[in-house]
């Protein structure tokens, strides 16, 4: 087993994976690509600081006013937050379906688990029994392993094999993510809008995220 986060968007990843075993069972984990955008700009900002803002690297032209400066009045006015900026990679990697669209050229839908990343967190037992299918395992880990942290504000694991004390992921994982203005999440989530349900229809699940 192997978990790399980029192999879902490396261009040349799907062809070397069939290379090396074509019957690899692949588990994709997906959350809201506009969370997940954010996340994303948390983790950089964390490492960082002086990172320009989240909707400076969203958008091309960014202005924080719909009145343009132009002086001609018929003229459109600039939308507030401008064109979605697709090359930053805190964008990219959300679209999911395009991504997928080059994994299927190689591997069929049955090879793939998509995880949801929101359920992993609300019901990580449910998720992990999906997993646990998935591989064709016994489903030894389920409700009895997880508890809620209240102050971590996620699952964490009660005994991990080998230890007698509870586990968190690290600080690293669950960060509080930084205040972003709600029109330039508004305007990500209707870019996201039709790629997030190209997806639903090519992975017969709808992951809720509209
Ligand atoms: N149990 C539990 N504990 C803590 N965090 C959890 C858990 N389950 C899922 N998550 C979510 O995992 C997100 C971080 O994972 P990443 O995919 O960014 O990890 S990685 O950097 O790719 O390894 C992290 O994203 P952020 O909340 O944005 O930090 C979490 O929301």
């Amino acid at each position: 087993m192997e978990k790399t986060p980029s192999y879902f968007v490396t261009r040349e990843a799907p062809r070397r994976v069939h290379a090396m075993n074509r019957h690899t069972r692949l588990i994709v984990v997906v959350r809201d690509p506009v969370t997940r955008a954010v996340s994303d700009y948390a983790q950089t900002l964390s490492k960082t600081p002086g990172l320009p803002s989240f909707q400076a690297l969203a958008f091309k032209n960014t202005t924080t006013s719909s009145s343009s400066s132009s002086s001609s009045s018929s003229s459109t006015p600039t939308l507030p937050w401008g064109l979605v900026d697709t090359s930053w990679s805190a964008v990219r990697i959300g679209v999911y379906a395009k991504h997928l669209e080059a994994w299927l050229r190689y591997f069929p839908l049955r090879r793939f688990l998509f995880v949801s990343g929101e359920r992993l967190v609300s019901d990580p037992a449910g998720e992990m029994g999906r997993v646990q299918d998935f591989l064709g395992l016994k489903r030894v880990v389920g409700a009895k392993h997880f508890y809620f942290n209240q102050t971590k504000g996620f699952p964490c694991l009660k005994k991990p094999e080998g230890s007698s004390r509870p586990r968190c992921l690290g600080k690293s994982k669950g960060r509080t993510h930084p205040p972003i203005p709600q029109g330039a999440l508004q305007r990500l989530r209707e870019f996201y809008r039709p790629f997030n349900l190209k997806f639903y229809q090519m992975t017969g699940q709808d992951f809720g995220w509209d």
